[in-house]
């Protein structure tokens, strides 16, 4: 059994003195003091550190997590002993204990069956890095040479079991964000993820939702984690697909939370829109931990952002012929397909990939077939069924109220997110004003929609080009070049139409507006959309002509070697 006073030989000079046998330390007693130190390296090298074997134990292989590493950081916290001169000491409100830490270049020692062992953790920073930044941690174990077939045999299974044992008594889920592919942060183990406690209140108890719909995601959860012998029989990834759809404010997020305190899964939140390629998701997916959710949100915006990059790298490379420097971008549909659901999908257990996304029609039908979403969820509007779970869950109200018979008459007729009467249901605590303030919504909405129905059936033409103007500009752009079958991506609609438009505005303010483009690249660009566009050309025949003589003039001045093009004005 290992002893604090064991701890302190092991790390001090009489550990050296302790190790070495009898008649050496009989010598030591008698040798004057300058050459005894000497003496002591050499026979503790002599007789104990030539017997040591070490193993290290990185904190990744690769760019995987090494599950040693971690289990071992988890298991040492319960061998931190008085001699441990400094450890980290943390406590959230989730945790049951206090949760202790071992710091870099600290020692701990263990004991297992008859042998001792030390452990200690290492950390590299590169010089001319800051904190944090490219740090690469690892554990050395060290033993007695003689030992080696138990440690790997049954020591290291024995600390992984024992890990496991500690995470399960007190588990406090993780959510983890990336951090960016060359950052390591200190804290969370995450590697390129950083990692805060995830304290999402959501469970599917608070959950409004259809009950049937609700049971049949709880049971599909619980047979998929209860299906490890089922998927490797049939050979396939232990993985389940989610796509959650809906109007923002049904309850997506709230959803995702309780999946992930029902199962106890950490969750990792991938953002499209951060990662630049193929290779950058596939690596963050391998550095995912087993037992998680790994999320990717609003996937119809991300995909539209993403097939807009890769437009943006068209323009480019149209730039590039024009003597600018060669930039990529490689994150596609099809990379993101291929790691879902292609080899890169198996390197893990108990994964599960949710999708969100706000409207279902916007989303490759190649991205929801059955395999890779297994599941598909709807999350609709409030019903009057979704409004009495609210009221009993907000107000307490567990009967009926006499403002249920109002509300449940004008739900029906309104699209109403569960968001919007969780939110008038927070207002008071009297539920008379609560329920006054969701009657005043409902009617409020039900005046908006019969607004729009009857602008849709009236003057038809006239209402229509008013109702355009209403949405934000850039649909509207989007939409007019849709119906004229353009299929730029919205950007490039809309920064067209703002050169357009500033061209016949005010020549001069272009260049601010696309100080930072190829200019007289975008210039014909634009000219080249509009002439697409057969009612565009018609409309703006003039705005054609401008564009053109624009994009004539701009490469003339860079033709002609003037430094600055971008910036010479109409003088
Ligand atoms: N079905 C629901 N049951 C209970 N509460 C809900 C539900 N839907 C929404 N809410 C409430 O509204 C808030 C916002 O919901 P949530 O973020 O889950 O919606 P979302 O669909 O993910 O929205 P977005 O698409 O904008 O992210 C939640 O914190 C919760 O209080």
């Amino acid at each position: 059994m290992h002893t604090p006073e064991r701890a302190k030989s092991l790390s001090s000079d009489s550990e050296m003195q302790s190790s070495v046998p009898f008649a050496a330390s009989m010598i030591l007693e008698v040798v004057p003091s300058p050459v005894r130190s000497f003496l002591q390296i050499a026979f503790h090298y002599l007789f104990t550190r030539r017997n040591e074997h070490t193993i290290v134990i990185d904190e990744n292989c690769g760019i995987s997590r090494n599950e040693i590493f971690h289990a071992a950081r988890i298991y040492l916290r319960t061998k931190i002993s008085p001699s441990t001169r400094r450890f980290k000491v943390n406590m959230t409100s989730r945790h049951k204990n206090l949760n202790i830490d071992i710091e870099p270049g600290q020692e701990v020692t263990d004991t297992f069956e008859n042998f001792h062992l030390k452990w200690k953790l290492i950390s590299m920073k590169p010089k001319d890095k800051g904190p944090g930044y490219g740090e690469k941690r690892c554990f050395e174990l060290i033993f007695n040479k003689k030992f080696n077939e138990r440690v790997l045999k049954d020591y290291l299974p024995s600390v992984l079991a024992k890990s496991k044992e500690i995470k399960k008594n007190d588990k406090v889920l993780k959510l983890y964000t990336k951090n960016g592919l060359s950052e390591r942060k200190k804290e969370g183990g995450g590697g390129i993820w950083g990692s805060i406690n995830l304290e999402h209140p959501a469970t599917f108890d608070t959950l409004a939702m259809d009950p049937g719909l609700k049971k049949a995601i709880m049971n599909d959860l619980k047979r998929f984690v209860n299906r490890r012998d089922f998927y490797k029989k049939v050979g396939k990834a232990w993985k389940r697909g989610y796509f959650l759809y809906g109007p923002p404010g049904t309850g997506k997020s709230s959803l995702i939370g309780a999946m992930a305190n029902y199962l106890q899964f950490d969750v990792y939140d991938v953002e499209l829109t951060r990662l630049h390629s193929n290779h950058e998701l596939r690596t963050i997916m391998l550095s995912t931990t087993n037992r998680s959710i790994i999320v990717f949100e609003d996937i119809d915006c991300s995909l539209e952002e993403m097939q807009d990059q890769t437009e943006d790298i068209n323009q480019r490379v149209e730039m590039q012929l024009l003597g600018y420097p060669p930039s990529e971008t490689k994150l596609t549909l099809s990379g993101l397909l291929n790691t879902i659901d292609g080899v890169w999908s198996s390197c893990g257990d108990e994964r599960i990939i949710v999708f969100t996304a706000n409207r279902k029609d916007r989303i490759d039908p190649a991205l929801l077939r059955p395999g890779r979403m297994d599941m598909q969820i709807h999350m609709s509007y409030c019903s009057a069924k979704g409004f009495k779970f609210l009221a009993s869950n907000y107000l307490d109200i567990c009967s009926d109220h006499e403002r249920f018979g109002e509300i449940e008459n004008l739900i029906k007729n309104v699209e109403v997110t569960p968001a919007e009467v969780a939110e008038e249901l927070m207002r008071s605590e009297d539920a008379d004003v609560a329920l006054d303030g969701v009657v005043n919504l409902l009617k409020r909405k039900q005046i908006e929609a019969n607004k729009i129905k009857e602008e849709k059936t009236s003057a038809p033409e006239h209402q229509q080009a008013k109702r355009l103007k209403t949405v934000c500009p850039k649909k509207r752009v989007v939409r007019k070049c849709r119906e004229n079958g353009c299929k730029m991506s919205a950007r490039s609609c809309c920064s067209n139409l703002i050169i357009a438009r500033n061209i016949e505005m005010d020549p001069n303010s272009v260049k601010s507006t696309v100080s930072n483009l190829a200019f007289g690249n975008v210039m014909a660009a634009a000219a080249r959309d509009y002439q697409k566009d057969p009612e565009l050309e018609k409309l703006h025949a003039d705005r054609i002509a401008a564009l053109k003589k624009e994009a004539e003039k701009r490469q003339a001045l860079k033709n002609q070697g003037h430094g600055d093009w971008r910036a010479q004005g109409d003088n």
